[in-house]
């Protein structure tokens, strides 16, 4: 016999509907289909439905469905119940459908773990329940209802398929939401009550309105009027018709609508969608509207949080940003992240004033600060009155706190002072014209200074190399430029003196061991290294112009364009590192060497210096680093890994578009600066950064999350859609 396909729901909902014909019937049990063979050989014809039908009890059916659901490997279940609202069609099917298969459109409804599989059954299904579904009363259609849990603001909520049909009695209904809700969350026991979002008990099927959402009770909880997490709406209020409408503002009486936002938009507030202004022609999609309500909200700020409790209560501060707060509830999740309240989750949250927190609009509002509740009783009168040291702590706040877009009085803050020594470039043809040859006398010159002799160097270098002027000096070595004699080729040569390094060693070790690893276009690499009794002697790459402190103290402040170029090559090492397990711990602009066009155009950058280079196997507590770039977890010594690095970046990527760090202490004393860092709180003050875009600052405020588990890594920097921008443009792809 030939074989068709169509999906297991057909299936399904014939035995439902076989089985509401013959609820009263007592017969035989029916022969047994436990095997694919079985079905593929009998391949379910019209006579073994009728058959069955004759001598089936309803669970006999039932059990049957669930044997061949469980023979068959494709229904794993997938866990969207109800996701084609009923319409059976055969392209969820896995097997092939031959002509003749035919499309079925039924009002019936399918169980979870059957949503997405299929089955394969005779045609002749589809004329028996063509004729079953004309003789018997006409069925009311399934509506698609969403649940959610009792007490549970966090919970997204299910969205299944009611009719009478699936659900003969409220029993099976409560039996299907408690296994449904058990698969998600954590439930007190099984589902024994269900109300409406105004807590009104719903006592039959009837009573569920298409489209809407209810509340399931486990045991005997009383209704808990919390705002439900309505972030997923059900489909049919995707886009408003005049019906839906209606029925969303009759429900809207009993929540505080929503802000406005933009004219005519729809603004999201945690109950039914309200319609703010406009006549139908207004109607722009659900999904489409959160966007408009998230990305004109949402900025970076941070907000000043009172955690519930005894008087006086702890006060903390939180960055949000469109990383931490895409909605409503997320926001609530990084406060409840922070505050860490005895009774769990935050659940209310109110201004100061005393008003309800509904929405995420009212995170970015005038308030910035608020009252952290969980399921605690609130007392108004008391609990929104400040003591004298609560005040006190917050004046103090609101004097360090400036939020974005402020204007920034007093001189612009200053670079801090360059770690290293600046040496002009020369004109590389030039440096080794005058000197073709080696030059004792001229070499020996070079090196007096810095107290080198030359029959230190080592005879690899000596023969190969010819010595050029010194083009940098850091703390524990000089940098000189050298030319290959048989190449012409330009290369840098560290000469670390191990004398200013004493038990330090081990730091001169892992910086060779760490380059002798490396391979990229922006790192700079290692050519040979010697090692000799008082130094060390590094053979590198030659980047030509300059570090990029001298690059910013010329050009003052850089454009996004500019910046993105960097940061992208900045954030391409950092990836590469980062995917070997290894930290730079000291990225700063001293350490970022640059290539230039003849405008001053930054073309390429290069991470240098890996003296403080180290694999990263447990968490590293080492404090180490320099001031202005170091992370907050590095000075609160609490255990530090790859995101220092990010951290750093976030601050040359601040610096580099308007010529200042983030954070700045006045005569750059260490404490208020530390002081600084720790707090987290900075600015985009104007008029220094009013022409760069959001995006950017989004991205900073990423990279400078105090929190390392919330910040970027590398690799999210590079999929930031500000570093993406133009990419075709430059940006070469690299991996290991
Ligand atoms: N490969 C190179 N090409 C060009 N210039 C270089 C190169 N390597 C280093 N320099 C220059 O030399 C300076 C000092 O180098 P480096 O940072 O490696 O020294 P250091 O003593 O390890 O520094 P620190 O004081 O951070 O320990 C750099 O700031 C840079 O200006």
């Amino acid at each position: 016999m030939e074989v068709h396909t169509v999906t297991v729901n057909s299936l399904h909902c014939t035995v439902t509907e076989l089985s509401s014909l013959k609820a009263s019937t007592s017969a035989p049990a029916s022969p047994k289909v436990t095997s694919k063979k079985n079905i593929s050989n009998n391949a379910v014809s019209e006579a073994t439905i009728i058959e069955r039908l004759n001598h089936s009890s309803t669970c006999e059916l039932e059990k049957e469905y669930n044997e061949l659901k469980n023979w068959h490997g494709s229904l794993t279940g997938n866990k969207s119940v109800g996701k084609r609202n009923g319409s059976l069609s055969g392209d969820s099917s896995t097997t092939s459908a031959t002509p003749g298969t035919k499309t079925m459109e039924s009002g019936v409804t399918m169980s979870s773990a059957s949503a997405m599989a299929s089955l394969t059954v005779a045609p002749a299904v589809v004329q028996i329940k063509k004729r079953i579904s004309s003789s018997r009363t006409p069925a009311r259609k399934a509506h698609r209802i969403k649940f959610f849990r009792n007490g549970d603001r966090f919970y997204s909520g299910i969205t299944i398929p009611v009719s009478n049909e699936r659900y003969r009695s409220f029993e099976s209904l409560y039996e299907d939401l408690t296994r449904l809700l058990e698969e998600s969350v954590k439930i007190p026991g099984a589902v024994r009550t269900i109300y409406s979002m105004c807590g009104k008990k719903i006592n039959t099927l009837d009573e569920l309105e298409d489209g809407q959402s209810y509340v399931c009770s486990c045991n005997n909880e009383q209704f808990k009027k919390v705002e439900y997490n309505t972030g997923s709406q059900p489909l049919v209020n995707l886009t408003l018709s005049n019906n839906s409408r209606s029925n969303n503002q009759r429900l809207a009486k009993n929540y505080r609508p929503a802000s406005p936002l933009k004219n005519g938009s729809l603004a999201i507030s945690n109950g039914p969608i309200t319609v703010c202004g406009g006549g139908p022609d207004n109607r722009i999609p659900l999904n489409a509207s959160r966007l408009i309500n998230r990305d004109t909200v949402v900025h970076p700020r941070i907000v000043t949080l009172i955690r519930n409790g005894t008087k006086p209560r702890h006060i903390m501060r939180l960055l949000l940003n469109k990383r931490n707060s895409p909605s409503f509830e997320h926001v609530l999740t990084a406060i409840t992240q922070v505050v860490r309240l005895d009774t769990g989750y935050v659940r209310k949250v109110f201004t100061l004033s005393g008003i309800s927190v509904v929405q995420l609009a009212d995170f970015f509002g005038p308030d910035d600060i608020f009252f952290a509740y969980g399921t605690e009783r609130i007392n108004t009168a008391e609990d929104f009155k400040l003591e004298a040291e609560e005040q006190r702590a917050i004046n103090v706040i609101r004097k360090t706190l400036r939020t974005a877009g402020t204007t920034y009085k007093g001189p612009k803050p200053k670079m801090p002072i360059k770690s290293k020594k600046a040496y002009p470039p020369l004109v590389d043809s030039e440096e080794f014209k005058a000197a073709p040859a080696p030059d004792e006398q001229r070499e020996a010159a070079l090196l007096k200074n810095p107290g080198i002799e030359l029959d230190d160097l080592p005879v690899d270098i000596r023969d190969s190399y010819t010595l050029g002027q010194i083009i940098g000096d850091g703390n524990f070595a000089i940098v000189l430029k050298i030319m290959h004699r048989q190449t012409g080729n330009l290369y840098a040569l560290k000469i670390i003196d191990k004398n200013k390094c004493k038990g330090k060693e081990h730091y001169i070790d892992a910086e060779v061991r760490v380059m002798k690893k490396l391979d990229h276009p922006n790192i700079i690499s290692l050519i040979m290294n010697v090692d000799k009794h008082s130094n060390m002697y590094l053979v590198l790459e030659y980047v030509s112009g300059g570090d990029l402190f001298d690059a910013i103290t010329q050009a003052t402040r850089f454009s996004e364009s500019q910046s993105r170029i960097m940061i992208r090559h900045l954030a391409s090492a950092m990836s590469y590192l980062h995917s070997m397990g290894i930290v730079h711990r000291d990225i700063k602009p001293e350490n970022l060497l640059v290539e230039l066009d003849e405008h001053g155009n930054v073309l390429e950058l290069k991470l240098a210096d890996f003296g403080l280079a180290c694999e990263v196997n447990d968490l590293l507590f080492a404090v180490c680093g320099t001031p202005t770039y170091v992370a907050p977890e590095i000075l609160l010594e609490v255990g530090y890994g790859l995101k220092i690095d990010v951290w750093a970046a976030g601050i040359i990527l601040y610096i580099l578009l308007c010529g200042f760090p983030p954070f700045v202490a006045p005569d750059n004393q260490q404490e208020p600066l530390f002081d600084a860092i720790i707090s987290g709180i900075y600015e985009f003050p104007d008029p220094y950064w009013s022409d760069v875009g959001d995006g950017v600052r989004d991205l900073i405020a990423n990279m400078l999350q105090s929190d390392p588990n919330v910040r970027f890594t590398s690799e999210d920097i590079l999929d930031h859609y500000w570093t993406m921008e133009n990419e075709q443009n430059e940006c070469k792809n690299y991996s290991r």
